[in-house]
Order: structure tokens, then sequence, then C-alpha cells
């Protein structure tokens, strides 16, 4: 099944559009994990396993796993992930671009090295570095559009004739490299008003939206300006909120419970 086809399975079925985020800060793990040389991977999977009811895909951001040395567990994550959650697809979040023949390594990284489902890609080197990911069919590209960050504009609502930038790359996306029908577009939760000029430049083509939880955004905001005829469109990202709900004990049902808060609150606005 592609990533496409199991995003959407995923809605209809699970009811969910809530995508989580894994970025692992040890420092943050709870207490029984420290010494655990293997921490990385437990405190994950024990998140996987307890959220995966509510989630319509997954997001191992690749930073959090490298500076740690820990490609190894993110591989074993993804791996993990498939085999105990068939159906549930991982988005892994590197925003990689770079010119076609180092893009295709990319390619290799992600889809084969890490068996995600779709990656995240940074589109301003232009199409040809975003080629090769488009070329795996049956993978998601989620390019970014107009990011979750307080700089978020600095670049990206640069007019370009007459239009902000983020605008262009929606367009680009939406009409030009989509020939696949296996790209989505990163808009942050922190732009309402983005998030619903973006909706109307691409029709039905699903976002990823970072920046509920503690980068602030508002979920009622985010659902009514930015979801899809038929209530779905969203992959409504929270990482730090859904991972380090309890420091405790309870971490796992801390997470689950952050988790259907998040499906539940979406749901009211769908
Ligand atoms: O525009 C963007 C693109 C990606 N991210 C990533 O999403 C998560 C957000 O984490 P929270 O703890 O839910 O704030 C993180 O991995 C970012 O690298 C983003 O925030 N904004």
């Amino acid at each position: 099944m592609s990533f496409m086809q199991a995003l959407r399975q995923r809605w209809q079925q699970a009811g969910t559009l809530v995508c989580v985020g894994l970025d692992p800060e040890p420092a943050k793990f709870p207490a029984r994990f420290a010494g655990d040389a293997d921490a990385v991977f437990a405190f994950n999977r024990d998140i996987i396993d307890a959220t995966a009811e509510y989630a319509c895909a997954f997001k191992p951001q690749i930073a959090h796993f490298a500076a740690l040395g820990a490609e190894d567990a993110l591989a074993r994550l993804v791996a993990y992930a498939h085999a105990n959650h068939p159906g549930i697809p991982v988005i892994l979040d590197s925003k990689r671009g770079d010119i076609g023949s180092t893009a295709q390594h990319y390619v290799t990284e992600a889809f084969d090295r890490y068996g995600a489902d779709a990656v995240t890609a940074n589109p301003y080197l232009g199409r040809d570095s975003v080629q090769p990911f488009l070329d795996r069919a049956d993978r998601g590209v989620v390019v970014l559009c107009r990011t979750s960050n307080p700089g978020a504009g600095d670049l990206q609502d640069l007019d370009v004739a007459g239009r902000p930038l983020y605008q262009h790359v929606a367009e680009k996306v939406a009409r030009e490299w989509n020939g696949h029908g296996n790209c989505a577009l990163v808009v942050g939760a922190t732009w309402p008003s983005q998030l619903r000029e973006v909706r109307a430049i691409v029709g039905d083509v699903p976002f990823l939206v970072p920046g509920v939880g503690a980068q602030g955004g508002d979920v009622e905001a985010v659902v009514s300006n930015a979801k899809t005829a038929d209530g779905t469109g969203l992959m409504v990202s929270s990482s730090r909120a859904i991972l380090y709900a309890s420091s405790g004990d309870d971490y796992a049902a801390a997470s689950a419970a952050a988790a259907k808060s998040l499906r539940d609150q979406i749901n009211r606005y769908r």
C-alpha cells in the first residue's frame, strides 16, 4: 500500500488526524531509563505502543537520533512500528534537499536505510532536487511550504511576482510536482491565515501541521482553516506535548492520554 493510501485509510478507519512526533531527548526521559544503553529505542517503542490507537502517522525527527548517534535505534523503531502497528505510516522528518545526484542518496537513506513511508523535503534547490523523492511513487514527499517557526516569514513571505514565495511553493507542488499524487505540504499550526490560503490553492493535498502543543498553535484554528471538504486532509503533529506528558512511571499512559486528548479536540472541529 502506498503512503497516501495508508494515510487515507488511517484517517477514515481510525478516525484520527494526529501525527505523533518522535523527538527523543534523553534528559527528559523518565528515571527508569537512566543507564539503559538502549533507552532511545525503548522509550520511543513504549510511546509508539501507547499512542498507536490515536495516530494517523508517526514522525521521527532525524536530528534527534543522529545527534545521539542513535541511527540504529531509528531504523529499528521504524521496523518496529511497521511490524506491530501495520497501516500507520512513518514520516521521516529530515527536510532533505540537494543536487540531484546527492538527493538520490537522501532517497536511499529515508526509504531504504530507514524504511520510512514518507520524508520531509526542502524545495528551495528546485524541482530537480526533489525529483528523486517524487519518483518513488509509493512513498510520500512532504514539502516545506510555510513552516511553524517564528522566522518562517523572513524568506517564505518574500514577494515574488505579487505573491508570497510560500504560495508559489504550494502552487508548484500541487500543479507540477504531484504527478504521482504522492505530495503533501508542511504548513505550521502557528499560522492560521496561511493555512487557509494554502488550502485554497492546493485543493485536497494533505498538510503536515506541526506547531500545536509546545509551540502553542490553536487546534480549532488549524482544523477550521485547513481541513478538506470531507473533514480530513491533515496530519496535526505534536512531539514534546505527547512524549513528555509525564516524567514519572506513568509516562506511557500520560502520552496516550495526551494523544487521545488531541485527537478528540481535532475531531470536535472536523
Ligand atoms: O515547520 C516545521 C517543520 C517541522 N517541525 C518539526 O516538528 C516537530 C515539532 O515538535 P513539537 O515538540 O510538537 O513542537 C519537531 O520535530 C520539529 O523539528 C516543526 O516544528 N515545524
